[in-house]
């Protein structure tokens, strides 16, 4: 694909469209007041989402509220789950614990966690199987340094990544079970992976989930996060093997948040009449 080629919604065939998923990742931000908030303001907007499955990601202590007070197409996420079951493990949070207080989902592997709390591949793994042991949906988070894409280790870094948890996929569970890619010069730093390039590691992904099987590759959903917002949303989303975003910075408000699944919406229809 040329670079300076204009985003069309042609470049993903109906055929092969998958539910586009807008997750929000409050990371440590929030209060019960805020949370309110954008729940409010969400509730206003019911026709910008339709064509979308959203979910938000909240700090632990406000995962009841926002099950208490989400519309009900919000899928409910936490930022993080314990690699263990239950016992000695002072601070962490199970994943049964998770769902007791009405959690769906769970992030997996946030570069933030491997980096700031030096999280292996193998905790990683460990996190994944807890999720998928309570049925949440889990969203594990891969990328590249930009150190790694500097000197072309991208590829063996994601692989590496993968490798630690993909024979965990299976056909009963595709469904409830994605992978993000963020870049991690891409976080937080408004630097945004060009579509293109964005393309080319979720490509890298699903050929290489495709080694193991066809079917789940073509079933898997892989977000995009990394400074994604309203303005590059369609762009990053049209691309074929893009199938939606997680989203920090953007995801504080609803209306920033909104702003990118009205861009899901956008392209959905397009994508259905073209
Ligand atoms: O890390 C991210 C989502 O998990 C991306 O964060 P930003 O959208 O703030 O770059």
């Amino acid at each position: 694909m040329m670079l300076n080629q204009e985003p069309t919604a042609a470049q993903k065939p109906v055929t092969m469209m998958r539910k586009l998923m807008v997750a929000g990742n409050w990371k440590l931000n929030g209060s019960q007041v805020m949370l309110r908030q954008w729940l409010a303001d969400y509730a206003e907007s019911a026709a910008d989402r339709e064509a979308v499955e959203v979910a938000l990601c909240v700090p632990y202590v406000y995962v009841p509220v926002l099950k208490e007070l989400a519309a009900a197409d919000v899928t409910v996420g936490a930022q993080d789950l314990s690699a263990h079951e239950k016992g000695a493990h002072t601070g962490e949070v199970s994943a049964a614990m998770l769902k007791d207080v009405g959690a769906e989902l769970v992030l997996v592997g946030h570069s933030e966690r491997r980096q700031d709390h030096f999280e292996s591949d193998a905790l990683v793994r460990e996190k994944c199987q807890q999720a998928l042991s309570q049925n949440l949906t889990v969203v594990v988070c891969v990328g590249e340094s930009r150190q790694q894409r500097e000197t072309d280790k991208t590829f063996v870094v994601i692989k590496q990544q993968l490798d630690a948890f993909s024979d965990l996929i299976t056909a009963d569970n595709v469904g409830r079970f994605l992978v993000a890619y963020e870049p991690i010069w891409a976080i937080g730093t408004g630097l945004t992976a060009s579509a293109e390039q964005a393309q080319e590691v979720h490509q890298f992904i699903r050929s290489q989930l495709a080694a193991k099987d066809v079917t789940m590759a073509r079933q898997i959903r892989l977000l995009y996060g990394g400074s994604c917002k309203g303005s590059n949303a369609f762009e990053l989303f049209s691309m074929p093997d893009v199938d939606g975003g997680l989203i920090g910075g953007a995801s504080l408000t609803a209306e920033d948040f909104m702003a990118i699944c009205r861009e899901a919406k956008k392209l959905m229809n397009e994508t259905q009449s073209s």
